[in-house]
């Protein structure tokens, strides 16, 4: 499963291990990519946070893992890339490629998709807010598959740390940990262009809201207001 999880969530997570249940898939490798060129226009992440968090998102699954090969390659990354370095690395076996309803309507327009086919078998999933469906593709070339629908995306994540709003629960506990660790999608705030939208946009008055509170830090409402 190729993608940019900047940050991953809960939805990329489901929609593998769905798939990996339907399709009997030994392995699911989750590829980070290097170079994202259509998402290039805003600022992504650095490739090595993004790797990280997709390493602490998928360690309690065995049956998940996580390749190097479009961070390691350098310059922007096409899946044609991707597919050819996972054949080397697994001469053996069948590959099949995940990929959300909203990647797939865009396949037609990346690189070489005439034989992207010939790699992997493309497995498209249902995603909330997209129609999801094959019209172009060669007949034979993907499967279309529903799984549960989780209406989360990486860029309501990140405007969300960056309202200082709380991720808990879209992604993994350790990629909060590691969100704020880094300080990441906080740019804005520190004074720097905003991440995952126009520098120069409007934006919506912060919300003044408590600080959030950690799971298992034990909240502090006044009970007496609590009605009865
Ligand atoms: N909630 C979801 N349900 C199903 N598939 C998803 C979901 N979110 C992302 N995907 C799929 O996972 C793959 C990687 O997605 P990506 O890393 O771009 O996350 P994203 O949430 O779409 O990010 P962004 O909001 O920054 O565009 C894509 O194929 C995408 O369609
Ligand atoms: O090969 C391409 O030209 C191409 C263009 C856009 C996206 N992709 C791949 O699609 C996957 C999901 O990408 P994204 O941008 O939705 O995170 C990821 O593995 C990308 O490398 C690939």
């Amino acid at each position: 499963m190729g993608g940019t999880f900047d940050p991953i969530h809960h939805g990329h997570l489901v929609a593998a291990s769905e798939v990996a249940e339907l399709f009997g898939l030994d392995e699911v490798v989750f590829v980070p990519t290097g170079q994202p060129w259509q998402k290039s226009e805003r600022g992504v992440s650095p490739a090595e946070d993004r790797y990280l968090m997709t390493v602490i998102a998928t360690a309690s699954n065995p049956r998940f893992s996580v390749s190097r090969v479009d961070v390691d390659r350098g310059g922007p990354t096409y899946t044609i890339d991707t597919l050819q370095d996972l054949h080397r690395e697994h001469p053996d076996s069948e590959l099949f490629f995940i990929t959300g309803a909203d990647a797939l309507a865009q396949i037609v327009g990346w690189r070489d998709t005439d034989k992207l086919f010939d790699l992997a078998h493309f497995v498209g999933v249902t995603r909330p807010g997209y129609q999801l469906g094959d019209a172009d593709l060669p007949p034979g070339a993907v499967s279309l598959v529903e799984v549960p629908a989780l209406a989360i995306s990486s860029t309501d994540c990140r405007d969300r740390v960056q309202r200082g709003r709380p991720v808990w629960y879209l992604v993994p506990d350790g990629v909060v940990q590691y969100i704020e660790k880094r300080g990441l999608y906080r740019a804005e705030r520190a004074g720097r262009p905003a991440v995952g939208r126009p520098a120069t946009g409007r934006r919506a008055p912060e919300p003044t809201l408590p600080d959030d509170p950690a799971p298992g830090d034990t909240p502090s409402p006044d009970l007496q207001e609590i009605p009865r």
